[in-house]
């Protein structure tokens, strides 16, 4: 990639906007200039970064699923057979009408998500209790129509990163136990990039099309607005029955198979980049960095002695699994630091001649700005033991952010306020109109019912004013 001609600068976060898209331009992440309305191209740098990310949760997944391949295109027939499915993504389906200038005998949908795809060969799979649970996941594109504001990472027509997962189990309590687990699942990796979710079970105009139940994470935006970062719905037998995937039991006999599917897409980075991102870049938990360390040498004499020393620091990191880089470029230190500091690189290690007097180096974090002087004898160990500083610190202080915007409401202006800052826990009698008039009336809807949170007071829902034990979190999303 061309580098940055002149210095470009970020806006400050407060203008959160035009920093998240400027970031994701001068930090190379992703290049917004394709021309195709919600489709974006990944810059090296920014891939590299989506490698490390799904690494982690293709390592969380494959401890019981298998990972596995299906196809992009999906007959009208099967695409149209579950109603629901169908009421739910019949607006946003992409269609394959020809084969060059030959019209095709059957139209062919671009997968907006893989039940249709996978559900007839789950049919031919599953044939006894012994094939169950099955437990698949596909790391693929898919394609929405949105048609509300699309946004690179956060909401586009081509979803580059989509993992989604299809599970069948022999009873509706085993498959409600796999959607619990697939939370405790994107809850721990999302605990891997510190970020700090909430966990709650939509409303039901708000679960999947075809689900029983839809179970959400959200994260919070610097802009108070939550994210969608991960989905796990209870399909129930409902797709079993459309798709005919039954399985015989210990008695032998026939039975319709009950089922999930999780789903988390891209947005797990623009998560990652705009919780922990400051006025001067990004900022990287080490476990996800393409680069952990630039180690810059500060020469004005004794070059020879200090590319030696910075030479001997890379070999010695490399050697510990570290991924180091020395900048020996010919720019000015402060570029230098302007530019990996841009890149989030968790640590810098600068080596001049009076360090190498001292038998010395400095170290930089980059989440603090905290310098340290450290021993050239003991810089892996400093340098490895930071990494778990760095990454506790970074979850601590995204988490008391996030709790910091988590606000007890008990009136709809008490909401209407609030939610311009984050998030309100507000009562609710569960009757879906007061769940609507509440959106309407404060200018944010209904997340969800925390599943991690015990309940042991009374309320009063702050439409119908009817007494509730329930809460629910209300915000404005993307
Ligand atoms: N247009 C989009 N752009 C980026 N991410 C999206 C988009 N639409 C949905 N997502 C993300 O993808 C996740 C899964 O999508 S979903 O519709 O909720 N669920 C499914 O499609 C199910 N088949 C589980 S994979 C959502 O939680 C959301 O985080």
């Amino acid at each position: 990639m061309a580098e940055q001609e002149k210095e470009a600068t970020l806006p400050s976060k407060e203008n959160f906007s035009e920093w998240y898209n400027d970031m994701l331009q001068i930090a190379e992440i992703m290049d917004v200039r394709y021309p195709v309305k919600g489709s974006y191209v990944w810059y090296p740098f920014g891939f590299s970064i989506r490698r490390n990310v799904y690494d982690i949760i293709r390592g969380l997944l494959d401890k019981d699923h298998q990972e596995t391949l299906f196809p992009l295109l999906i007959p009208e027939n099967e695409f149209m057979k579950e109603a629901e499915h169908i009421k739910g993504f019949e607006e946003e389906v992409y269609w394959v009408l020809n084969g060059g200038t030959t019209p095709l005998d059957v139209k062919l949908a671009l997968r907006p998500t893989s039940e249709t795809a996978i559900y007839p060969m789950y049919r031919l799979w599953v044939r006894s209790h012994a094939d169950l649970p099955l437990k698949l996941y596909q790391i693929v594109n898919t394609f929405r129509y949105e048609t509300k504001h699309t946004r690179p990472l956060i909401r586009l027509r081509e979803i580059t990163s989509f993992k989604e997962a299809h599970t069948v189990h022999a009873t509706w309590d085993e498959a409600a136990s796999q959607v619990d687990e697939a939370i405790r699942l994107y809850i721990e990796f999302y605990r891997r990039l510190a970020i700090p979710v909430l966990p709650s079970k939509r409303p039901s105009w708000d679960k999947f099309p075809g689900a029983d139940y839809t179970i959400a994470v959200d994260s919070l935006m610097p802009d108070g607005k939550t994210l969608q970062v991960g989905t796990a719905h209870h399909l129930g037998d409902n797709f079993a029955k459309t798709f005919d995937i039954k399985y015989e039991d210990i008695d032998g006999e026939q039975v319709y198979a009950h089922q999930t599917c999780y789903g988390v897409s891209e947005r797990c980075i623009a998560t990652l980049l705009s919780t922990h991102g400051d006025d001067k870049g990004l900022v990287l938990p080490p476990e996800i960095a393409p680069t952990q360390v630039v180690i810059i040498p500060i020469i004005f004499k004794e070059p020879e002695a200090v590319l030696n020393a910075c030479n001997d620091v890379k070999a010695e990191l490399e050697a510990a699994g570290v991924r180091v880089t020395i900048d020996d470029s010919d720019k000015r230190p402060g570029s230098k630091y302007y530019k990996w500091e841009m890149k989030g690189v968790p640590l810098r290690i600068e080596i001049g001649p009076r360090d190498l007097k001292n038998e010395a180096a400095m170290l930089a974090r980059r989440d603090t700005g905290e310098k340290e002087q450290v021993p050239l004898a003991s810089i892996k160990d400093e340098v490895l033991s930071r990494f778990e500083i760095i990454q506790v610190a970074l979850l601590e202080k995204a988490t008391a952010e996030l709790n910091e915007r988590i606000f007890d409401c008990s009136t709809v202006d008490d909401v209407k306020e609030r939610v311009q800052d984050g998030i309100a826990l507000v009562p609710w009698c569960g009757e879906e109109k007061c769940g609507l008039d509440l959106d309407e009336q404060a200018g944010a809807g209904i997340l969800g019912i925390p599943t991690d949170m015990d309940e042991d007071g009374t309320y009063k829902c702050p439409i119908c004013s009817k007494e509730t034990r329930t809460r629910v979190y209300v915000a404005r999303t993307y």
